[in-house]
């Protein structure tokens, strides 16, 4: 193991295997108006069999995809003590950070967060009589100079195609189109830059280790190098997801899953790393306001039982947030702490 610190190591059960087991028959859907009568059915079935989809001729520029790729790469090459220079603290979540930690084992990847758009507000506490609200505020570091315009304009390309989603998954819900576009008002998406080096010990760690997105949707752009793996639905299998040339892979998060009383599921997924090539990723995070009480929506729940209690975003996020800082030893907050018993 030489020099690599012992909190990077996988649990045996967990640890990536050496052979890899391409994705086949993730939907690849194609958002160009000429195939839209088939959107929604594309939808319902992806979010259903798989959680996970890609979408192409979405819409999103592709030089507003290359400019953020630009500015990450050019980010994440400072020396460490220049980005520890907007380091996220106790105080604030955002900004840059390299020892996060997955279900207690510590990532190989170093990752910078940035809200938009701006302002964004959240509880000051986790605690519910507590009415308090913070200001999230971005950490821009001095170079590169374009990041924070760079990732305004992705932001606004990422809202766009958020909203089509949205929509289509409404729609493939039996719901109106707009249903969810009140939810998102006051949002706290967020857009995350992730850089995973190099590691010397592939076979042992991981770049992040499986969880689930708390949040409503992510859109994520990977570069070709590969190392996301999904918990395949019907087997519990680690499936690679193959990197598409300016595709993005969608999923759905907890929240979707709530609204829609465990009709899409929020799937695990992961990332493994290589001894060779640095990997760069930037998932864009759809949340609710910090007001919002994410609870199954009443349409779907009729003559069924919802399946959760509501639960508020913002309060959920608080505790996240306190939690995530410190290598812990209890679970971290999860939707299945709201879950009503059968
Ligand atoms: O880097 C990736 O491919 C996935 C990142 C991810 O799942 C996350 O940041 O939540
Ligand atoms: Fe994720």
């Amino acid at each position: 193991m030489g020099d690599v610190d012992p909190a990077f190591i996988q649990d045996t059960l967990h640890r990536p295997k050496l052979a890899v087991i391409e994705a086949e028959g993730i939907p690849l859907i194609d958002l160009s108006s000429a195939n839209a009568s088939n959107h929604v059915s594309q939808i319902a079935d992806a979010c259903k069999n798989w959680g996970f989809f890609q979408v192409i001729n979405h819409g999103v520029p592709s030089e507003s995809r290359r400019k953020i790729e630009d500015a990450a790469r050019k980010f994440f090459a400072l020396p460490l003590e220049e980005k520890r220079k907007v380091s996220r603290d106790e105080v604030n979540p955002l900004g840059y950070f390299d020892t996060e930690h997955t279900k207690n084992v510590r990532d190989w990847k170093e990752v910078f967060d940035c809200v938009v758009p701006t302002p964004a507000f959240i509880p000051a506490s986790p605690d519910p009589d507590d009415k308090e609200l913070n200001e999230l505020t971005n950490q821009w570091p001095q170079y590169p100079p374009e990041l924070r315009e760079v990732c305004e304009e992705y932001a606004r390309e990422m809202e766009k195609l958020a909203f089509k989603l949205l929509g289509l998954i409404s729609l493939s819900l039996g719901l109106p189109e707009n249903r969810f576009n009140l939810l998102f008002e006051e949002s706290t998406n967020f857009i995350r830059l992730n850089h995973y080096p190099p590691c010397p010990v592939p076979h042992l760690a991981l770049g992040l280790g499986r969880h689930k997105d708390s949040r409503a949707l992510t859109i994520l752009a990977q570069d070709d190098v590969g190392g996301l793996e999904v918990k395949r639905k019907t087997n519990g299998e680690w499936v690679r997801v193959k990197p598409t040339p300016d595709a993005y892979i969608i999923n759905v998060g907890d929240i979707i899953q709530v609204w829609s009383n465990d009709t899409y599921e929020s799937v695990e997924h992961r990332v493994t790393v290589n001894s060779e090539r640095e990997r760069f990723s930037i998932p864009f995070f759809i949340s609710p306001g910090h007001h919002i009480w994410v609870k199954p929506l009443e349409e779907l729940t009729k003559g069924e039982k919802p399946k959760y209690r509501a639960y508020n975003w913002g309060k959920f996020f608080a505790t996240r947030r306190r939690s995530n800082f410190k290598k812990l030893d209890v679970e971290n907050v999860q939707i299945s702490h709201f879950k009503v018993s059968e």
